[in-house]
C-alpha cells in the first residue's frame, strides 16, 4: 500500500457514485480517503478482512497531488512555528475584518434575548438557556418534569436528506415526513435497489438496528457510539431474520409504484400525497403546500434547477450538485462523526470557514452534506436578501431614492445570526485526530483537511454565491423512522390467520427488500435548543422518537423526574461504556467529561 495512505485509513473505501454513499455512512469507523494516483492494483489484497468493503472499494484515478502535499507538510511546519492556522492561508488575512466580524461573539444580551424568542416560540416554557453554566451555555428546567414527560420539541433551523438515503426513502424535502403510499416506498425503494441505485446495508444488527416501535431514539444518523439511537431489535419484525434479497419482477414493482396495488392494512399508514416542488425540478417534493412554500421562501428558491428557478446560474448548481454526488474521491475522511454537531461554514469572496459545534466531524459529510450546506447557506443569502429588500423600500419611502450604495454587510451580519448563536470554531482546527494519524502529522493532516474543505466550497461558491454575501452553513443530524417498517410491524404483530392471509402479499415483499426493510430517513439539520444541551454520562433526558413524531423535529423526553432548577442533559454517546471509553468516544467531540459520574469514575 502506498506510504502516503497509511497515515489516515482505518479503511478505505472509494465512491464515486452516489448509490454508494450509504456503505459510507455504515462503516464505521471509516475513513476515507479519496483520490489516489495508485490504480486498483495498488489497494489489492489490503481490505480483505474489511466487512463489505470489496464492494465499496473503486480507486479513482484522479491524481493525489502528492508533491503538493508535500510541500505543504513543508509549509505546514513553518507555518506551526508561528504557531496558528490562520496564519498559513493569505485569503484569511484579506478577508480578516469580515471573519472576525462573523466570529465574533454575540454579546450575552443578544444570546439571551435570541434564546429567550426561540423558547416562546416553540412553546417550550418550561425551559431557559443559561450562559454561566460550568460548560458554558446549558438548557435548565424552569418547571418540573416527570418521567416520560416532553422536556422539549426543538424545531431545526435548517436541514437536509442525506442524497444517498434519497434512494430509500421519500420524504418532505422541507419537514421529512414520509410521503405517498406505503407501497410507493417500497415499490420505489426496490425498483432503485433492482437498478443498483441503492447499496444493500450490511446486515448488523448493532449498527443499524432496526428502530422498534416502543424505542425510537434518534435524532442523529450516527450509529455504535450514538447515544441518539437505541442499538437493540425489540419490536423489530421477525422477518428481519432473512437475509438474502429475492428480486420481485418488474411487473409487480411497477404495479406498486404506479399504485395499482393495494397492500393489505396498508391504509392504517395513509401518508401525504406528494406536492410538487413550485420551481419544477424533481429533487424536491413535499408533504404539503405549506411546507412546499417554506422551502422556496428559505432556501429551494436559490438551488432549484427547475425551469422556474430564480437562481442566477442553474447551470453552476447543477455542476455543484454533480460535484456534491460524485466526489467522494476528493475528502479525506478523518473522525468519528459525533451525534450532535453543527457546521457552520461561511464563504466570503474566496474564504471558506468551516468551524463545528460539538467537537468534530466527519470530512466526507461534507460532501454529502454539501446539499445542506448550500441549504444553510442559501437561507443566509435568502434570509440577506429579504431584509436588504425591506431596507431598500423603506429608504424609498423615506427619502424617495432607490438603491443601497454599497454592500451592507451589517444586513448579512443580521442574516448569519441563528448562526453565530452556536458554538463556533473553525472545523480543520478542531476535528478530532483520527486514531490512526500520529500527532506530529497533525498539522499536515489539518491543512489537507482544510484544502479540500476549500475547494468543496469553491464549487459551491460558483453555484449560488451572491456577491454581497459572505455566509454560512449549519449541520446536525436527524432521522424519521419508516413506517414502512411500522407497516411490517403491524403485519407481524396481526392475529395468526389475518398475519398468513396478509403475508401472502407481503412476504415477497419482505423477501425482496431483506433487511433493509426498515431503513429510516437520515440527514442532517440544526437544533438550536438541543444544541445547547451538555452532555452527561448519567443524563436526566434522552432525544427519543415518539409514535407520534413523525419528522424531522428533535423530541426531547425526561428519563426521571427532572425538579425545577435543574440542568436537563443528554448523552452524546453511550453511556453504560466504561470510563476510557467513554472519555475516548468524548474526546471526538472535543472535550474531556466532568459530569457527576465521571468525576467519580476519575481514579
Ligand atoms: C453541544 S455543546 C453544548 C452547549 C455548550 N455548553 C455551549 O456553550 O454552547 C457541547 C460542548 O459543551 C461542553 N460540554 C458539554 N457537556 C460537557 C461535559 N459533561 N463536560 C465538559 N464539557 C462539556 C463541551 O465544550 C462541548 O464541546
Amino acid at each position: 500500500m502506498p506510504k502516503n495512505f497509511n497515515v489516515h485509513l482505518t479503511k478505505i473505501q472509494v465512491c464515486g457514485h452516489p448509490a454508494k454513499a450509504p456503505l459510507l455512512r455504515r462503516h464505521k469507523p471509516c475513513v476515507l480517503l479519496l483520490q489516489s494516483s495508485f490504480g486498483r492494483k495498488d489497494f489489492d489484497g489490503q481490505f480483505d478482512d474489511l466487512k463489505g468493503a470489496e464492494r465499496a472499494i473503486e480507486i479513482c484515478s484522479a491524481p493525489l497531488p502528492l508533491s503538493r502535499l508535500k510541500a505543504q507538510t513543508q509549509k505546514n511546519k513553518e507555518a506551526c512555528c508561528s504557531s496558528s492556522m490562520d496564519v498559513i492561508c493569505p485569503l484569511d488575512l484579506e478577508f480578516s475584518d469580515k471573519i472576525s466580524l462573523l466570529l465574533k461573539p454575540p454579546s450575552p444580551n443578544d444570546v439571551q434575548n435570541y434564546f429567550d424568542k426561540i423558547i416562546e416560540e416553540r412553546q417550550c416554557l418550561g425551559l431557559k438557556i443559561k450562559q454561566d453554566g460550568e460548560f458554558g451555555k446549558c438548557v435548565f428546567a424552569e418547571s418540573e418534569f416527570k418521567e416520560g414527560d416532553l422536556v422539549l420539541k426543538d424545531q431545526m433551523l435548517v436541514g437536509a436528506q442525506h442524497s444517498s438515503n434519497k434512494v430509500d426513502c421519500l420524504v418532505c424535502s422541507y419537514c421529512f415526513r414520509f410521503i405517498g403510499s406505503i407501497e410507493l416506498q417500497i415499490g420505489r425503494k426496490l425498483y432503485l435497489q433492482q437498478l443498483g441505485l441503492s447499496v444493500r446495508k450490511e446486515c448488523d444488527t448493532e449498527t443499524h438496528s432496526h428502530i422498534s416501535k416502543k424505542c425510537r431514539l434518534d435524532d442523529s444518523s450516527d450509529e455504535e457510539d450514538d447515544s441518539y439511537r437505541t442499538s437493540h431489535n425489540e419490536g423489530s419484525c421477525s422477518y428481519s431474520q432473512q437475509k438474502e434479497a429475492i428480486p420481485l419482477s418488474q411487473e409487480v414493482l411497477e404495479s406498486l409504484l404506479k399504485g395499482d396495488v393495494k397492500l393489505p392494512y396498508s391504509s392504517q399508514f395513509n401518508l401525504p400525497s406528494s406536492v410538487p416542488c413550485p420551481g419544477g425540478c424533481d429533487e424536491a417534493q413535499y408533504c404539503s403546500k405549506s411546507c412546499a412554500d417554506a422551502d422556496w421562501e428559505l432556501f429551494h428558491s436559490l438551488l432549484c434547477t427547475g425551469k422556474n428557478s430564480v437562481s442566477a446560474s442553474r447551470e453552476s448548481i447543477v455542476n455543484f450538485i454533480e460535484h456534491a454526488n460524485e466526489t467522494n474521491d476528493i475528502f479525506i475522511l478523518a473522525a468519528k462523526l459525533p451525534s450532535q454537531h453543527c457546521i457552520v461554514i461561511s464563504i466570503s469572496e474566496a474564504t471558506p470557514l468551516i468551524a463545528t459545534e460539538g467537537g468534530s466531524f466527519k470530512l466526507f459529510n461534507l460532501t454529502f452534506e454539501l446539499f445542506y450546506g448550500v441549504a444553510t447557506i442559501s437561507s443566509t443569502i435568502s434570509r440577506y436578501k429579504k431584509l436588504k429588500a425591506a431596507q431598500t423600500e423603506r429608504r424609498e419611502r423615506f427619502t424617495g431614492k432607490n438603491g443601497i450604495d454599497s454592500s451592507e454587510f451589517s444586513l448579512l451580519l443580521e442574516a448569519w445570526k441563528p448562526v453565530s448563536m452556536g458554538y463556533r470554531r473553525r472545523w480543520w482546527e478542531c476535528v478530532a485526530l483520527p486514531d490512526d494519524v500520529d500527532s506530529c502529522n497533525e498539522t499536515s493532516f489539518r491543512m489537507e483537511i482544510k484544502e479540500l474543505a476549500f475547494k468543496s466550497l469553491d464549487l459551491l461558491k460558483k453555484a449560488i454565491f451572491d456577491k454581497e454575501c459572505a455566509p454560512c452553513i449549519l449541520l446536525s443530524d436527524l432521522v424519521v423512522a419508516s413506517p414502512v417498517e411500522d407497516y411490517f410491524l403491524y403485519v407481524d404483530d396481526l392475529p395468526d390467520k389475518e398475519k398468513e392471509e396478509a403475508e401472502r402479499t407481503t412476504r415477497p415483499l419482505l423477501d425482496a427488500l431483506g433487511d433493509d426493510y426498515s431503513a429510516c430517513c437520515e440527514g442532517s439539520a440544526f437544533f438550536p435548543l438541543q444544541s445547547c444541551m451538555n452532555h452527561s454520562c448519567c443524563p436526566n433526558a434522552k432525544a427519543f422518537k415518539r409514535e407520534e413524531d413523525k419528522d424531522g423535529q428533535a423530541t426531547i423526553i425526561a428519563l426521571q423526574p427532572i425538579s425545577k432548577g435543574e440542568e436537563v442533559t443528554i448523552s452524546y454517546i453511550d453511556e453504560d461504556l466504561p470510563f476510557e471509553e467513554r472519555q475516548a468516544l468524548l474526546a471526538d467531540y472535543g472535550f474531556r467529561c466532568k459530569c457527576k459520574k465521571c468525576r467519580e469514575d476519575d481514579p
